[in-house]
């Protein structure tokens, strides 16, 4: 379902600032694959995330999303296949307009041609429906405006927006992080039930390790430009903090020193 092949990225190569943000990364998903990444700040997290979304091209290096090669196409055709969550809840929807005309501008950015048909009270319905599934009555509030919700309702709209024409690949990129831990949690669950639901393939990069090992089926930790670590469904029912902790230090011979990366 996604293929990262060999992907490098520098950043001011030949300058003093050169970065080098990814180093050879090869990451295959399958169909139904939720992989959480954990790492310290600067391991290049947020770089692969760009990579996939294409708001970064790799200097090297191939991303396929269902087969088809995408390292070249721009970022708004790619957006066909993806579906993001950023971490700062005002960032995936616009506060002027309504639940409803947000809903509207995300289904017939992403919608299959056979949804994108529906009009009117069909269509109003289908987002009656599909805005249930929150569980937070918004529903009933089609024609409010989206500013006038709180960050959690307005984090969870994202989520909806981003899951609901069921992408290839759903990106979250530290999703929870901005919202007080009541909030946070129940992003977490609407997080996990909206994946399984449509058995989306998704990336979700996290600093909470706690929440990094309750979700989804594989987990990477990353480390200066490269993944490290990659943890298989098998092993990660069984895994703990300590464990990642552990494993870390064995593979670089130092402790993991990002105090974020403990929180949870
Ligand atoms: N546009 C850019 N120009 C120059 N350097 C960059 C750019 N974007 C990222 N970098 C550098 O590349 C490295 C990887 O950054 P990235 O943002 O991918 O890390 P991250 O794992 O997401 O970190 P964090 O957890 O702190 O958000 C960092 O050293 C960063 O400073």
């Amino acid at each position: 379902m996604l293929n990262l092949q060999q992907i490098n990225k520098i950043f001011n190569e030949g300058t003093p600032d050169e970065k080098v943000a990814l180093n050879d990364i090869n990451l295959h998903l399958a169909p139904g694959d939720f992989v959480t990444i954990i790492g310290s700040n600067g391991a290049g997290k947020s770089t692969m995330m760009n990579m996939i979304s294409g708001a970064l091209t790799p200097d090297y290096g191939v991303v396929a999303i269902d087969g088809t090669d995408v390292t070249r196409l721009p970022e708004y055709k790619r957006s066909q296949y993806l579906g993001r969550v950023f971490q700062d809840p005002m960032a995936g929807t616009a506060p002027s307009m309504t639940i409803e005309e947000n809903l509207a501008i995300a289904y017939s950015r992403n919608a299959k041609r056979t949804l994108r048909r529906g009009v009117g009270r069909e269509r109003r319905d289908f987002f009656r429906t599909a805005l249930e599934r929150l569980h937070l009555n918004l529903e009933n509030r089609l024609n409010a405006k989206v500013g006038l919700l709180s960050g959690g309702e307005r984090q969870a709209l994202s989520l909806l927006m981003a899951t609901f024409t069921k992408p290839a690949i759903l990106l979250l990129d530290e999703h929870t992080a901005a919202l007080d831990p009541s909030r946070a949690e129940l992003i977490t669950r609407l997080t996990k039930e909206l994946v399984e639901a449509d058995n989306l393939t998704t990336l979700m990069v996290t600093h909470n390790m706690q929440q990094a090992l309750d979700l989804g089926n594989r987990l990477i930790m990353m480390d200066k430009g490269q993944i490290i670590l990659q943890i298989d469904e098998e092993t990660k029912p069984n895994l703990t903090i300590p464990d990642l902790m552990a494993e870390f230090e064995r593979i670089r011979g130092e402790k993991m020193n990002s105090d974020r990366a403990l929180l949870g």
